[in-house]
């Protein structure tokens, strides 16, 4: 397999004085091919910035995040280099990987599988954590550690949170919107943990957040999660953001600012509505 930091660009295009682009590569823990977006904000030296990973939510490629948020803008104004990969590892030809929208390609949870059929490819716990660090000190950090944190949306939101919760001091900071905050106890969570992970519930809460959460001893650290109260999902129990305030009733390391927003559903369109203050709280934290 071609070396994972090798990457190629698919496209580039000049957005508020930085740049959009499109890479891809081989991935060594997915055993396929991946593609990331990276937005390059232009700088004296891009290879001093700090770096903003965004994950995905249910569906999404590397592409809704650019194509819809309006990142870019504050990614310029704070000088921050933001990376999205993909949310699945992707024409792997596992029966059953195309057929529902909420598993499989499109769908990976951020877990690494352990299930036997899904276990060689859905990796995407390792494939964030580790291996995309490798490509972006390689390719975007001149071979240089870098500071970074971590943001997500609803199953990314899920993903944001659990890199963080389980690598205490990789992650200067965490939000997330809409996240699916405690996987084991909603259909979509036990759906996937149960394909993915096996029937073992104890196996599942090492990647669930308010599980986590309960556990974590790293730190001190301010999670800023925002929900909009229109959510179809919210209504519909997948999300429950609350479960995050009351698993960290019992540990005063974390403090879980839950932004309830009136009238705001799941979509891009809420996203776009407070991307700013994400990047206002991450800049604070990647520039103390
Ligand atoms: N396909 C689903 C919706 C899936 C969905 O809402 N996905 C969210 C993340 S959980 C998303 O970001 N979709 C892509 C987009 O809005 O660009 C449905 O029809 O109900």
């Amino acid at each position: 397999m071609t070396d994972p930091s090798v990457i190629n660009l698919v496209s580039s295009n000049k957005c508020f004085e930085g740049f959009q682009n499109i890479y891809e590569h081989s991935s060594d823990e997915l055993k396929c091919r991946m593609k990331f977006a990276a937005y390059i904000p232009c700088a004296e030296s891009s290879k001093t910035l700090p770096v903003l990973i965004w994950l995905s939510g249910l569906t999404c490629t590397e592409q809704n995040f650019v194509a819809k948020s309006g990142f870019q803008k504050y990614a310029q104004a704070h000088k921050i280099i933001v990376i999205a990969p993909d949310t699945s590892p992707r024409g792997c030809k596992i029966e059953g990987d195309s057929e529902k929208w909420d598993f499989g390609e499109g769908a990976g949870f951020y877990v690494d599988a352990t299930e036997s059929k899904w276990a060689k490819n859905y990796r995407m716990y390792s494939y964030i954590n580790s291996e995309l660090h490798e490509v972006i000190k390689k390719n975007f950090t001149d071979g240089k550690e870098f500071k970074v944190s971590i943001f997500g949306h609803s199953m990314g939101g899920h993903g944001a949170m659990i890199s963080f919760l389980k690598n205490p001091n990789k992650y200067c900071s965490v939000s997330a919107f809409a996240p699916i905050s405690n996987p084991i106890n909603c259909d979509w969570g036990k759906n996937a943990f149960t394909g993915y992970l096996g029937s073992n519930e104890e196996v599942w809460k090492d990647y669930d957040s308010c599980c986590l959460i309960k556990r974590y001893n790293g730190p001190d650290a301010e999670i800023l999660v925002d929900q909009g109260l229109d959510d179809n999902f919210l209504k519909q129990n997948q999300l429950n953001p609350q479960n995050l305030i009351v698993a960290s009733q019992g540990n005063e390391r974390i403090r879980i600012n839950l932004k309830n927003r009136e009238g705001y559903d799941h979509s891009y369109y809420f996203i776009s509505t407070f991307i700013e203050e994400h990047f206002e709280f991450h800049a604070k934290h990647l520039k103390d």
